[in-house]
């Protein structure tokens, strides 16, 4: 099944500040659409809008072409959300974090076997590196069944061969799921990506290639 999310004219301000001044898109099944953005552009802000932990000054979102309230997102389980902040629980070992997100056994397996699982089963949550805890806390949020995924800046930390890995994954993911991620490491988002958008100055632009981001002023 296609599922299509849109956001249709959002802002935020916060106090006088505007952040988001007029920013729209569209995300469909298949869909991987890389969010840029310089320093303080809006793009967590943006993200927690759409996950509905941040009240929209005004936006308009629908899914497939039903618009729905920003309380709705989380109790129907629309879009699964990897934040900036860690959410793993640090005084347990992984393989005991892992069943508190799937209850299921084979839900379960999937994240057992996902590469370099393995490794860090047996390690609390507390001493994982930093590297490790974001590529873990990617798989947990990743696997769920919500048809959308946001990732804020899954690259972040993440050494060469899992980010290879992480890659791999979401390519295989995009056939069930319409997928946002915003990054600084934008080479490695132009990877993955099949659609992109820059923030600034609180509006969005669509954006095709390094040139454009260069135009856009978020590359030199
Ligand atoms: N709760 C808040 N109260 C006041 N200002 C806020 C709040 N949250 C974010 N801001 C401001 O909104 C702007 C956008 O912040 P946001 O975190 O969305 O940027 P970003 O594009 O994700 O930045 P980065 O790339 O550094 O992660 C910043 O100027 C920030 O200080």
């Amino acid at each position: 099944m296609i599922n299509e999310l849109q956001l249709i004219s959002a802002q935020k301000s916060f106090g006088s500040k505007e952040v988001l001044k007029d920013v729209s898109f569209t995300l469909k099944t298949g869909d991987i659409l890389g969010l840029f953005g310089a320093n303080g552009s809006g793009k967590s802000t943006l993200l927690k809008i759409l996950f509905g932990t941040l009240k929209a000054t005004k936006a308009t979102l629908t899914i497939n072409g039903s618009p729905i309230s920003q309380k709705k997102i989380i109790p129907e389980q629309y879009i699964g959300y990897l934040p900036q902040e860690s959410f793993l629980p640090k005084h347990l070992k992984v393989r005991d974090v892992i069943p508190l997100f799937y209850s299921d056994g084979d839900d379960q397996d999937a994240i057992f076997r996902a590469p370099f699982i393995e490794k860090i089963a047996s390690k609390k949550a507390g001493v994982l590196s930093m590297g490790e805890i974001r590529y873990l806390e990617l798989l947990l949020v990743a696997n769920l069944n919500h048809p959308f995924l946001m990732l804020d800046e899954p690259f972040s930390m993440i050494e060469p061969l899992y980010k290879e890995k992480i890659k791999e994954f979401l390519f295989s993911l995009k056939a069930k799921k319409g997928i946002i991620l915003t990054d600084h490491y934008y080479t490695d988002l132009l990877d993955v990506t099949t659609s992109n958008v820059v923030l600034s100055n609180g509006f969005s632009s669509v954006v095709y290639s390094v040139e454009d981001l260069r135009l856009q002023g978020y590359i030199t």
